[in-house]
């Protein structure tokens, strides 16, 4: 293995999963919300939206896409490491990919999830998924699955802020200069119950992490627009993808909504900034660019929708920063830990209790507990 990425030996990615044919979205809607108590006409609902496209989600060709530019990446950089890419709910599987490294004689790996929050959908839940995975290939019975180490949250790497920084200003460049000055900017995340946001982070820090990551980074491109173009413009959190039973609350105000809300304040145009969100997958091209964009449509709103994060090589390179910085953290040796806002850089391995399971404790990977 190469010096500067020891003790790894590989890379992982691990991601949503999303499916690829119309005969796949009903199995993996089954998939994402097996106990999780969805409202059967919820995912009537999304599954729809998952056929209005064809049966299948953008999300997998962009990791394909993400895992081609780490590869090469890491390549031109000298360090030549295997990088395997798995998922939770769909093809490829996180086990069978697990066992594949397995077989590769693969021992100790570094894991980026596509992901770039504290929460349990977002972090916890990727752990557990990863320690059910370990398991299931350790059960083969043909020698240890390999030790798995997760990244490093990047919600505040520059090499996630700063193409978002740059994604607002084209957006913002493709409204109209008469509406531009006035707009708003309405950062987007995906709504999660209000509760798991409660649990979000580390316990010892008070929780509500979800929360208020998003906001340092909203900030943070606030500050950074307003330096390049002169004006801080108005903004704020908004939330879309709204699951779950009526009566449970989750994060609030729905994009829509305010919409609707800055509408009738006389605002005249909106630029949606999607920060909970690392690529165009589903939530993006369905809840933003059709939902969303009818809304501003049917409202006469003047409408832009800023880039995802994507390929773009400031956001590769950051895997590899990542992977370096935490190998040396393992050799025992000084990092550097970029990090941009607020807050500062994020925990290497999960505190006790960080981004609580509500329906209770189970197994999880790459944390105190
Ligand atoms: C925080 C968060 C992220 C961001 C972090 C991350 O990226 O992981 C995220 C990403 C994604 N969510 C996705 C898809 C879905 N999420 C669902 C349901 C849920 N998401 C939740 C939260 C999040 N989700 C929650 C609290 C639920 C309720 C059920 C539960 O408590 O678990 C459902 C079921 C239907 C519904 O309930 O809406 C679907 C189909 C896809 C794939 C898109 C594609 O196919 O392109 C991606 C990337
Ligand atoms: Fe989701």
């Amino acid at each position: 293995m190469p010096p500067v990425i020891a003790p790894y030996d590989a890379l992982l990615l691990v991601s949503f999963g999303g499916p690829e044919r119309p005969e796949d979205v009903v199995p993996f809607l089954e998939n994402v919300t097996r106990g999780r108590g969805i409202p059967r006409e919820r995912l009537e609902e999304v599954g729809e939206h998952y056929f209005q496209f064809g049966g299948r989600s953008p999300i997998n060709d962009q990791n394909r896409e993400l895992l081609a530019a780490i590869e090469e990446d890491l390549r031109s950089s000298g360090i030549d490491v295997p990088v395997y890419w798995g998922n939770r709910n769909w093809d490829p599987y996180l086990a069978d990919t697990i066992r594949r490294m397995r077989d590769d004689g693969v021992q100790r790996a570094a894991a980026i999830v596509t992901s770039a929050y504290s929460s349990y959908s977002g972090c916890r839940q990727y752990r557990e998924n990863l320690a059910d995975a370990v398991a299931e290939v350790a059960a083969d019975g043909n020698g240890e699955a390999p030790r798995i180490d997760r990244l490093r949250h990047y919600f505040n790497h520059p090499g996630f802020v700063e193409p978002m920084v740059d994604a607002t200003l084209s957006a913002l460049a493709d409204l109209p200069d008469a509406l531009r000055h006035d707009a708003h900017v309405l950062f987007v995340t995906h709504s999660i119950p209000t509760a798991m946001d409660d649990r979000s982070g580390p316990p010892v820090l008070g929780g509500g992490f979800y929360v208020r990551q998003h906001r340092s980074v909203m900030d943070e491109i606030v500050e950074r627009v307003r330096q390049e173009t002169g004006h801080r413009y108005a903004a704020e959190l908004v939330y879309c993808s709204r699951s779950g039973p009526p009566h449970v609350p989750w994060l609030e105000p729905d994009v829509n909504d305010r919409m609707e809300e800055l509408k009738r304040a006389g605002v005249r145009a909106v630029v949606l900034v999607p920060i909970g969100f690392v690529s165009d997958h589903m939530e993006v091209v369905y809840d933003l660019d059709t939902e969303a964009a009818a809304t501003a449509e049917k409202l006469d709103l003047a409408f832009a929708r800023a880039a995802t994060a994507g390929v773009d090589p400031r956001f590769v390179r950051m895997v590899r920063d990542l992977l370096v910085e935490r190998a040396a953290v393992e050799r025992g040796v000084e990092a550097e830990r970029a990090s941009v806002g607020s807050l500062p850089p994020s925990h290497d391995v999960c505190p006790a209790g960080c981004c609580a399971n509500l329906r209770g404790p189970r197994p999880a990977l790459c944390g105190k507990d």
